[in-house]
């Protein structure tokens, strides 16, 4: 564990979140999927009571890198081509869990609403009191997001991890990127260019009428 710690980096994280938008405002998926393995890496250092959360978010990164890796990866190559492939070829259970349980579009909604979680929470960090609790941040911005989407059981068992979150400081200083103010100035930097990914996939999903995919 103390392995992992020492190779999560808020810095590659942030990076690769600020590489997903392209020329074309389209979202591209490998640099998306990196920015969550980052993620999950530095999860998986927050202990063990937060597995079934990693191992949710690492079912799902694998299900689109197993699209990227197929004969199709083209046209998985950004979130765009993703949704126009899938629609256009009938891939994506739009009333049902069915006949395509794990479409691309279905599983990157998931993290696409993580993902707004995710932005919600790095903003309360950014602008939290010194002291403040990360376990607090956590759940409200949780509540506000996510847990609409979420199942009494695993709204429990969330609220029941976020107990075992540091303070704010201890918190942003093992993100590995010196102090809590340089982690702080690395968060404002980086949170617009999060933003902006949740933007335009927001947009794009509910031009398409895909926010409520079962
Ligand atoms: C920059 C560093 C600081 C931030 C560190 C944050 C680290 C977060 C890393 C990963 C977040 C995990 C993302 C989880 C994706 C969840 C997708 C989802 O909603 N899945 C549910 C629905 O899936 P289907 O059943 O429809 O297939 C699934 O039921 C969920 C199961 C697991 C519970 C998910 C709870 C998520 C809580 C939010 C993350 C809390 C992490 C707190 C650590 C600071």
């Amino acid at each position: 564990m103390a392995e992992e710690a020492e190779t999560f980096s808020l810095r590659e994280v942030l990076v690769a979140f600020t590489a997903c938008v392209s020329e074309q405002r389209e979202v591209r998926v490998d640099p998306y999927l990196a920015g969550w393995k980052g993620l999950v890496r530095f999860l998986n250092c927050l202990g063990t009571i937060f597995s079934f959360i990693s191992k949710d978010a690492v079912t799902k990164i694998e299900i689109i890198e197993n699209y990227r890796n197929s004969d199709q990866r083209d046209k998985y190559l950004t979130v765009q081509s993703m949704v126009e492939y899938e629609l256009a070829n009938g891939l994506v259970d739009l009333q049902k869990r069915s006949e395509h349980p794990n479409s691309g579009c279905r599983t990157f909604l998931r993290l696409h609403r993580a993902l707004h979680w995710l932005q919600m929470f790095l903003e309360g960090l950014r602008t939290g009191e010194d002291n403040s609790k990360t376990s607090v941040i956590c759940s409200e911005t949780y509540d506000a997001s996510l847990a609409n989407h979420h199942p009494w059981i695993i709204r429990k068992a969330a609220g029941v991890a976020f107990c075992v979150l540091p303070t704010r400081n201890t918190f942003l200083e093992t993100m590995n990127v010196g102090t809590a103010e340089e982690a702080v100035a690395m968060l404002g930097d980086a949170l617009p260019y999060i933003c902006e990914v949740y933007k335009i996939t927001e947009e794009l999903y509910a031009q398409h009428k895909l926010l409520d995919l079962p």
